[in-house]
Formats: structure tokens, sequence, C-alpha cells
């Protein structure tokens, strides 16, 4: 049993929270009982536990990169209580069986929800659908399928995907990038300053004539698609232009794509080597206008461990992709809601309330109130804290706010009642 003690829910006003059998009992002026351990929360904030919809956990097949617990242990110290593990894993999740076990790999690690993503198409290939009923049948019941990390590409592929995942509420998560548009060796966003370094980069436009094209799709189909990973401007208006027609599209945008920009690439530093990658000011400033009017439904991480030998290369050979899970939460306040384009409420939606809504995740998101599921992060919103990629509880070092300091600190975390992240320390 926790009493939290005068935490700020959603930033309103303080109250203090009975926590007991894994769910809020209570919420006002409490007296805390003898045998509850009391949580001091003066000056700090309560969220609804965190639900990142993007996240690569790594395993089965790398697991010198990261492991389910070890990705589990790096989200609940960043507030999570839930997060989806993407499919490209080796094997790939694309049978039901794979999906189960992830879900089992999750709870054995027992710090976060981990809810496996299945794969769209038989191992990532693009060219046959993956068993996408036996997933959504599966223990997992699984409701998002992406084939992250590549695009599907195939309008005939995605339509009958669309077609086929409506029957069960599923979404589609794409990762929108024509092959076609983008080169094979391409490493960074295709401008100025790919130009002057030459190195081979990729245009905007091959991201918004995929995120174009599918919600033309979704609305033929009458299915739901999401758009992972956001990164354009180009990407945002037709978002919002599908929005206003109706159409089921919704949107996720990364913590680095807030906030990082393509000039980084000129220290040739792989850290920021990504897909998609990092993007001039203009797209980055047209980014964080859409996630605060909502256009933009979701902050997801796309946490990308990857190991040393993977990613200290030349920048051209290195692989893409940074880490996101502790730092997520830091980087939304210091660039949203400290500044005053959001309020906690509104970050409270976007990384909370709608990506459980998207994938239809029970227990998650759910109001701070008597009698739900005591999930929750506590956050001290003023802390100014410099960032070490050696402090991380994930197996990588690929940390892109390595020695940056961001506002914003996750004080606790709470899953079902059980502090999984507590006094700076994860909680096995
Ligand atoms: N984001 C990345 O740069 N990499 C991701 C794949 C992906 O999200 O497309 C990965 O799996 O490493
Ligand atoms: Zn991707
Ligand atoms: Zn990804």
């Amino acid at each position: 049993m926790y009493v939290v003690r005068g935490a700020k829910v959603l930033g309103g006003k303080a109250a203090d929270l009975l926590i007991e059998g894994g769910v809020i009992r209570e919420v006002g002026t409490i007296d805390a009982p003898k045998k509850a351990r009391v949580v001091d929360a003066d000056g700090l904030v309560a969220l609804p536990g965190l639900v990142d919809l993007h996240t690569h956990l790594r395993e089965p097949g790398r697991e010198d990169a990261e492991t389910v617990a070890t990705g589990s242990a790096a989200a609940a110290a960043g507030g999570f209580t839930a997060v989806l593990a993407m499919a490209n894993t080796n094997p790939v999740t694309d049978t039901a069986e794979a999906a189960d076990h992830i879900l089992d790999l999750g709870r054995r690690a027992g710090l976060v929800d981990v809810q496996p993503v299945g794969a769209v198409t038989k191992s990532l290939a693009g060219q046959e659908l993956a068993e996408l009923g036996l997933m959504a049948r599966s223990r997992a019941q699984v409701r998002v399928f992406s084939d992250d990390g590549r695009c599907v590409h195939d309008a005939r592929l995605m339509r009958r995907a669309l077609e086929y995942v409506k029957a069960f509420d599923g979404v589609i998560s794409q990762h929108s990038q024509d092959p076609r548009l983008a080169d094979g060796q391409a490493c960074c966003h295709e401008g100025e300053i790919s130009g002057r370094l030459g190195l081979p980069g990729w245009p905007a436009v091959a991201e918004d004539v995929i995120v174009a094209r599918d919600v033309m799709l979704a609305r033929h189909t009458g299915s739901r698609v999401h758009v992972a990973h956001v990164s354009t401007a180009g990407s945002v208006e037709v978002i919002r232009w599908a929005k206003a027609q109706g159409i089921a599209v919704t949107a996720e945008v990364t913590p680095h794509h807030l906030m990082l920009t393509t000039d980084l690439v000129e220290g040739y530093d792989p850290t920021f080597k990504v897909n998609p990658p990092l993007r001039p000011d203009e797209h980055v400033e047209e980014l964080r206008k859409a996630l605060a009017d909502g256009t933009i439904d979701a902050v997801a991480t796309d946490h990308a461990p990857h190991a040393r030998h993977d990613k200290e290369h030349a920048f051209a050979e290195a692989a893409f992709g940074m880490l996101g899970l502790e730092q997520a939460l830091q980087v939304v306040n210091t660039v949203m809601v400290q500044p005053g384009l959001m309020s906690w409420e509104q970050a409270a939606q976007a990384m909370s309330v709608n990506p459980a809504r998207i994938a239809r995740l029970e227990g998650h998101g759910r109001p701070l109130a008597a009698g739900e599921p005591a999930n929750l992060a506590l956050v001290d919103p003023a802390a100014s804290v410099t960032i070490d990629a050696a402090d991380s509880q994930s197996l990588s070092r690929n940390n892109p706010w390595h020695g940056r300091t961001l506002t914003g600190a996750v004080h606790a975390t709470f899953l079902r009642g059980r502090p999984t992240y507590l006094d700076g320390e994860v909680q096995q």
C-alpha cells in the first residue's frame, strides 16, 4: 500500500493518491494508514503511465544490443508502463507463436506491459501478408501491425492489409518511405547540408508521397492507418487534411524529430544517423505545431538500440537509429511543456491516452481516478539534468542526448500499484 503525497494531478491541483491492490483507491486528502509507504510528491506532476507505440527491444536475435528485460528497465526509468515492441527482430514477429513469446518475455521481466507489434508481411519481405488474423486471435491479441524498418510500399499489399485488420479493429503502422525515392545508400536528409558533405540523402517527399497514398487507402477501405515517426512538414499537411475529411489516420512523432536538426550530421557522428533522418528547422517547427494542435496524436520513441560494432562506423556505413525511452518525457517537457506550447494534460494525451487508444491497450492511458489501475508516473518538471549515456538502463549507448542538459526528471513509475522505478533505481 502506497500513499503518494501532494502530487499535481496532470499538472493541476495537488492531491494525495492511495494505491492498494493494483488500483488507485482514492484521490484527495488522505490520512496515510500505518502500513502505507508514503511517497513525498510535493512539487511533482502525476501522469498516467506513459505508453510507447514504437520500441525496438531487439530480442530475439540481437540480445547484444537490447533484451526485453533491459529495454523494459529503460522504459520504467522513463516513466512508461507499456511499450509496443516492434516486429523487426530475428526471427521476425510474424506468427501468433512469436507474438506470444514476446508477451511472455515481457511478463517475465515484469517492469512494463510489453505488447508485441505483428509484422504486416512474412519476414518483413514485402511479398506476402503475415498471419494477421492468427496474431490478432493469439493470447497477445495483436492489434498493431508494422513492417517498421521497411515501408509496405506495394499499394496492393497495403490495401489488403488494411482490409484484413479492419475485421478486428487493428491498425497498420507505416514506416513511410518510398524506396524508389530513397536511394539505397542514402544516410541523411537530402538538402544543402548533404550536398556540401557529399553524403547521399533522401528527400522529404519520399515520406510525403507514402503518407498521401496511405490516407487515400484508409479512406477507400475505411480502415485505420497510423503514420510512424512523422518527420516532414509535407506529411503534417497531408495528415491535417485527412483528419479534416474524417479519414481514420493517426500519427506519432519521436522526441528526436521534435528537438534535433539535420545540421548535427556535420560532425559525422553516427549517433545522429536515424531513419527517417533529422530534418531542417522548418520541419521541426511544423512537427511541434502539429503535436500541439493535435494533428499529431502521439509521441513515440522509436527507441532503436544498436551495439557498438554496428554503430561505430563511418557515417555512411553505421546502423540507423537512436535510443529514446529514458529521455522522451524530458525532451517533451523541454521543447513543448516548459516553453508553453503544451500543457501537462496535453502531454498526458500524447504520451499515454492517445497511444493506448491507438493500440487498443486496456488498462493504460486511463484517468488518475479512484477505481482505475494504478499505472502512473511522477515527474519533477523543473529538474535540470545533464544526460550521460553511460547512466542508461539500455544495453546500448547510442544516446543522442548525451552531454545535453534537459529539463525534468522521472521520479517514480508505478505499474498496477507496484513501483517499477523509485529513488533513482529500477525496482526489479
Ligand atoms: N529508426 C531507425 O533508424 N531504425 C530502426 C528502424 C526504424 O524505425 O525504421 C531500427 O530498427 O533500428
Ligand atoms: Zn521506421
Ligand atoms: Zn522503428
